[in-house]
């Protein structure tokens, strides 16, 4: 209540002696650092993302709303060089305090197929490693963003690319691809923050059968099990869609928008933040397993087969 009578008065800017205020009623019922807090402030500061061939960042001025689109023909697969284009524009995203930003892809069939298999076979440690790393900040960076997310699913989204589009606030799927965490079905444990990820959409039940089995469904399944939102015919009305949920917080505070979300994810933050060596450790010594390397060899021939 407080906040929203504060901000229906600073929408757009918040002068220093605002934040001073905020910054002092907000941690001291949050328990949060000043850093942390200043981060999670609303403004409004639009900007042209420098452009990466990789990721390119379009806001619009009006709404300041970004699409984020993903551009590493021919696949999306996320290799390491993706996932820093990714965790550099979401660094520009949130400096610049855009009002939301939703996710898609430039090929015209699939969102993402998930890990760059190429990452995961034969490793040198040194790569694996930043690769990881970098995987774990793109998480952290967008399941925890201040701005509200959504993904425009506009082709398959196995693995890691339904693991991008669930850590979204909401997701609109054009229909006859594929989206699922099928990890188990290739032999790999789905990682602590794909599982926080999956059960904040759908249900525990859903989430232990999806995770268990790893399910694929298609765009009519994940409607039914709340894994996607809404099914839109094609990638322009989804990304409408999605401007249309994000619109809807226009009429909201978005400084109680951003704390509230917050709190509801801190925890599976924090679970990260508080183990990511001994995530990596594990990941490591499981993907050098021969047993773990043969079968990603042989996905990676059926794959090139097909
Ligand atoms: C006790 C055991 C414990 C084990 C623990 C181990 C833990 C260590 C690792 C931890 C990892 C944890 C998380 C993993 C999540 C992942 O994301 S793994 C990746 C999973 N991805 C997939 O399964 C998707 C594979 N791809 C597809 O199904 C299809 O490509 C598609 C449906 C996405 C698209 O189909 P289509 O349009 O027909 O294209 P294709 O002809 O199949 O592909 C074109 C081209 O791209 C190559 N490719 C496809 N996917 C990938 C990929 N993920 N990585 C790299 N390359 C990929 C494909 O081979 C084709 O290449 P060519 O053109 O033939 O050269």
């Amino acid at each position: 209540m407080l906040l929203t009578l504060f901000e229906s008065h600073t929408h757009f800017f918040l002068s220093m002696f605002q934040k001073m205020i905020l910054t002092k009623i907000i941690s001291n019922t949050l328990s949060l650092h000043k850093k942390q807090l200043i981060e999670w402030l609303p403004a409004v500061r639009y900007f042209s993302s420098p452009t990466n061939p990789l990721v390119n960042v379009d806001v619009n001025d009006k709404s300041g709303i970004a699409v984020v689109t993903m551009n590493r023909k021919p696949v999306n697969g996320l290799s390491l060089e993706l996932f820093e284009a990714m965790s550099k524009a979401l660094d520009d995203l949130e400096n610049n305090r855009i009002r939301g930003a939703i996710l898609t892809s430039s090929c015209p069939t699939v969102f993402s197929a998930g890990l760059d298999l190429n990452e995961l076979y034969q490793p040198d440690k040194k790569r694996f490693k930043a690769f990881w790393t970098t995987f774990q900040d793109v998480w952290l960076k967008l399941y925890g963003s201040s701005f509200p997310t959504a993904a425009a699913i506009n082709g398959h989204a196995p693995a890691g690319g339904c693991f991008l589009a669930i850590s979204c606030e909401y997701r609109v799927m054009c229909p006859d691809y594929k989206i699922g965490l099928n990890e188990t079905r290739l032999g790999i444990i789905a990682p602590i923050f794909l599982r926080a990820s999956m059960r904040n959409t759908v249900s525990n039940r859903e989430a232990e059968k999806a995770l268990t089995l790893g399910t694929l469904y298609s765009t009519e399944d994940a409607l039914k099990i709340g894994l996607i939102d809404e099914i839109a015919i094609y990638k322009v009305k989804a990304i409408e869609r999605c401007e249309n949920f994000l619109a809807q917080f226009n009429n909201v505070s978005s400084i109680a928008r951003s704390f509230t979300k917050r709190s509801l994810r801190q925890k599976d933050l924090e679970e990260l933040e508080n183990c990511r060596e001994e995530d990596f450790n594990i990941f490591w010594s499981n993907l050098i397993e021969p047993s773990v390397q043969k079968q990603i060899g042989d996905y990676m021939q059926s794959l090139k087969k097909k």
